[in-house]
């Protein structure tokens, strides 16, 4: 593991190109060195729509001044702390682009424990791809356990919105997930962003006993059905 992955300046991890390992499966789920939990949640969605910037946003807490394409995957970490607990969550940023991602696929789906599905509201095409997305993610054994989430990012393109809120909301709702529109680049938005990793790191902490056991065999759907406890510093 240690080789895998260099601590950033701001103490986030990152590693391009790793060359994976079953270190890497994370089937216990557990750092045992320091007894912390770790979550790993990928990122999905065609090639340009802000998944490295989302990525970078929640782990960095800022805007990329530049990137490039993903090739692979780029793995970061953000250490939480859920109602007293220290969580460590693993963004697993894929790349969009079918030629820098096609020998990764089988490492992005192992083990996951939440996904993201990204698309551009200001590019319809990214959203009517998210069938093919959620086609990938369901023919690699992702069980329906696994909780999803669905955004639409770059809203601060405020004059080129491509997918209306109400059509993106039909379709969350169809395939049971909850829907955050945000963007990665307007730092007021930052909040939202962090919900989104946030929300599904209290939903896999509520799921404690599903993810000491094997996940796979679950077959109950996590509905948002309760109100959210005021008490509690989950956002959603
Ligand atoms: N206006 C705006 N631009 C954004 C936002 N998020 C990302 N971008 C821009 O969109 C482009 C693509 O962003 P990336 O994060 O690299 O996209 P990606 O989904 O990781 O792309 P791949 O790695 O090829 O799959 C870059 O030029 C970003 O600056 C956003 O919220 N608003
Ligand atoms: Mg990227």
């Amino acid at each position: 593991m240690a080789n895998e992955f260099s601590e950033n300046r701001d103490g986030t991890a990152n590693s391009r190109h790793a060359n994976l390992t079953s270190s890497l499966d994370l089937s216990t789920s557990l750092d045992h060195s320091v007894q912390t939990r770790i979550f790993k949640i990928i990122v999905i969605g065609d090639s340009n729509v802000g998944k490295t910037c989302l990525t970078f946003r929640f782990t960095g807490g800022a805007f990329p001044c530049k990137t490039e394409a993903t090739i692979g995957v780029d793995f970061r970490e953000k250490a939480v702390e859920i109602e007293g607990e220290k969580i460590k969550v693993q963004v697993w940023d894929t790349a969009g682009q079918e030629r820098f991602r096609k020998s990764m696929v089988e490492h992005y789906y192992r083990n996951v424990h939440a996904v993201v599905f990204v698309y551009d509201v200001t590019k319809m095409a990214s959203f009517q791809n998210l069938k093919t997305w959620i086609q990938e993610c369901n023919g690699h054994g992702v069980s329906s356990a696994v909780p999803r989430v669905l955004v639409g990012n770059k809203c601060d393109l405020v004059d080129q919105i491509q997918v209306p809120s109400n059509t993106a909301l039909k379709f969350a709702d169809a395939y049971n997930m909850l829907l955050f529109e945000t963007s990665a680049k307007d730092p007021k938005e930052s909040q939202n962003v962090d919900s989104i990793f946030m929300c599904l790191a209290c939903r896999l902490k509520a799921q404690k006993s599903l993810i000491y056991r094997d996940v796979e065999r679950e077959d109950g759907r996590v509905r948002l059905t309760h109100q959210p406890d005021p008490k509690s510093n989950c956002p959603c």
